[in-house]
């Protein structure tokens, strides 16, 4: 068993970690034996050392804890040893952009500058080596990297510089993507590189990806034109000794798929995904490459990491089709598949106001069926009467038909500047890109459903007590509903607060509030007349939805609250 001294020499060394070397089957055997609750991952580096974390203090009585290091979580780690692209379709910035997406932290080492849009290459600068090398130390001996990715490496003392500094920080995997001509037929590294790769970077690799032309340059000028071709070089590179290898068929003529083959020197995997009709395919390589990347950095096996990045890139060519950025023959696309709905949409959503409180309509779908329309007429009708917001209130309703009417909804609100925010469903918000949601105390939590929405969207909380408007403040909400002020049939079993509670909540909230519950045109006054300055406005269902004419009552109410001083301005 390791004694306390042995520890307590380690600790000098670095006052968070405790390293034990050399990891051998004993020592794994004691950390593993080790009692201690809550203990943090353990991460095995090669066999040179084992770093574990959070543990400190050793010695007979056992094992504590660092508090300083207690919160630290280890979050996966891909360096990306690369050329940048100023256009950003390919490169360091592809591969930022693909580790973002694939939720790994990515970190850079530069080895070239490019001049580079949709057209082509104009321009190369290389980063000197000595600083390509000072970059490399910064990262690796600092940040706990756990696999190390590479695009462009422009000359050969890169190369061996790099390999040097993996040997004395070594990485969990090394993804080379041994790009040397870009897809506009502009030569990133030369064929003097080739031998060099051949001989120091392959044999140090966990995958490879060359691409058709790629592969044919590592292997003499090769000719490669069909499925079969791609697996005997896909034999052939693995006999150079990269553990796996990973032919791409981007450019394989006449195939309607787009197939890529990758051998692990036992097996072959063909792995087909329908070709995508695009212009925007620049940067697929490199993002490949950094998917395979980020999901071994997560600790997925090789077959695994390889199918993810293809269906990853499948899908975001997808998204991408018809997006339009630069006027060269081959353009970017969109790794976060979220550039779309800003530029699509005409009318955009439009910052919240807490003036959009003051006459709030909350849809219900059984007083919809009752009086036989349908939710986007009875929305339409409540805007046309004066409503500043909306909440689609669809209880039991099926989600497929849901998402439909929320669709039609958000286009009447849009094009009437007034936001749409739904109940509850926050999956149902996100598919049709409505404003907001609206959730209640058993509902998904304000911060959840922060964390899916984004900053922009709006999020409402029912709250009846000082502490929930606390809660709800602290969550990230924007505004509070407060009830039910009065009794009413459309919530069962749900206690009132009256005026005074919806008082108390108000002087206590942060937020703005908007009350709620048994509301309509004869208690409107009364409610707004509470005089406090974050009451900004009144939500209805019942007094709207169920009567006969929603245009006529949205109307009374509208002039109700104009004439009742809201907000106490
Ligand atoms: N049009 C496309 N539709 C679907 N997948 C594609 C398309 N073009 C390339 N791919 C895929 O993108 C990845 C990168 O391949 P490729 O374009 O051949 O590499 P490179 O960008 O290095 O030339 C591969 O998995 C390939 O199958
Ligand atoms: C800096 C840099 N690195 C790599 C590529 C290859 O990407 P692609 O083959 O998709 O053009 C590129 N064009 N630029
Ligand atoms: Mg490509």
């Amino acid at each position: 068993m390791a004694s306390a001294a042995f520890f307590s020499t380690c600790l000098l060394a670095n006052k968070n970690y405790v390293f034990l070397a050399p990891a051998n089957a004993s020592a794994k055997g004691y950390i593993n034996n080790l009692r201690v609750p809550n203990l943090p991952s353990i991460v095995l580096r090669n066999e040179r050392f084992v770093r574990l974390r959070g543990l400190v203090a050793m010695g007979d009585e056992g094992a504590s804890k660092v508090s300083e290091d207690d919160s630290r979580m280890k979050i996966p780690h891909v360096l990306t040893v690369a050329g940048s692209d100023s256009g950003a379709g390919a490169g360091i910035q592809a591969d930022l952009k693909a580790c973002a997406a694939r939720r790994v932290y990515c970190s850079t080492v530069i080895t070239a500058v490019t001049a580079q849009n949709t057209v082509g290459v104009q321009g190369v600068s290389n980063v000197p080596e000595d600083f390509v090398a000072e970059q490399l130390k910064s990262v690796l001996s600092d940040m706990e990297v756990d696999v190390v990715k590479t695009g462009m490496l422009p000359s050969i003392s890169i190369v061996k510089i790099l390999c040097n500094t993996l040997r004395e920080f070594p990485v969990q995997a090394l993804v080379v993507d041994p790009v040397m001509v870009s897809t506009s037929g502009d030569v990133l590294a030369g064929p003097s590189i080739l031998s060099t790769f051949r001989e120091v970077l392959l044999p140090m690799a966990d995958i490879i990806t060359p691409n058709l032309k790629e592969a044919s340059a590592l292997l003499n000028g090769m000719q490669l034109e069909t499925v079969d071709d791609m697996r005997s070089a896909a034999r052939l590179l693995h006999n150079m000794g990269p553990k796996n290898v990973l032919v791409k068929g981007g450019d394989l003529p006449d195939s309607s798929d787009a197939v890529d083959i990758l051998y692990d020197g036992l097996n072959f995997h063909e792995l087909r995904s329908p070709r995508i009709r695009t212009r925007n395919t620049h940067g697929t390589g490199c993002s490949l490459a950094s998917c395979i990347a980020a999901e071994l950095a997560k600790g997925y096996p090789v077959v695994s990491a390889v199918k993810v990045a293809k269906r990853y890139v499948e899908t975001a060519l997808g998204y991408s089709k018809e997006i339009g950025i630069g006027n060269g023959p081959q353009g970017p696309f969109d790794h976060l598949l979220r550039l779309k709905s800003h530029s699509q949409d005409c009318h955009r959503q439009r910052p919240f106001s807490p003036s959009d409180l003051f006459l709030y309509a909350v849809t219900d779908s059984r007083m919809n069926k009752r009086w036989g329309r349908s939710i986007a007429d009875a929305v339409k009708a409540a805007i046309d009467g004066g409503a500043t917001i909306v909440q689609l209130r669809e209880k039991d309703a099926e989600t497929k038909d849901f998402l439909e009417s929320a669709k039609a909804c958000l286009r009447i609100c849009r094009s009437h500047g007034v936001p749409l925010l739904i109940n509850d469903r926050v999956d149902v918000a996100i598919a049709c890109d409505a404003d907001g949601v609206h959730v209640g105390q058993s509902d998904m939590p304000a911060h959840a459903a922060r964390t899916l929405l984004g900053p922009e969207k709006i999020i409402g909380v029912s709250c009846k007590t000082p502490e929930q408007a606390q809660q709800a403040w602290v969550d990230g909400a924007d505004y509070i509903g407060c009830g039910g002020v009065y009794p009413t049939n459309t919530k069962e079993n749900n206690t009132t607060v009256g005026l005074d509670g919806l008082k108390t909540v108000c002087m206590a909230s942060k937020l703005p509030v908007v009350a709620i519950g048994g509301i309509g045109v004869s208690n409107a006054g009364a409610v707004m007349g509470l005089g406090v300055p974050n009451l900004k406005g009144v939500a209805v269902v019942s007094a709207l939805f169920d009567r006969e004419s929603i245009l006529t009552e949205t109307k009374k109410l509208h002039s109700v609250l104009l004439g009742s001083n809201v907000g106490g301005t």
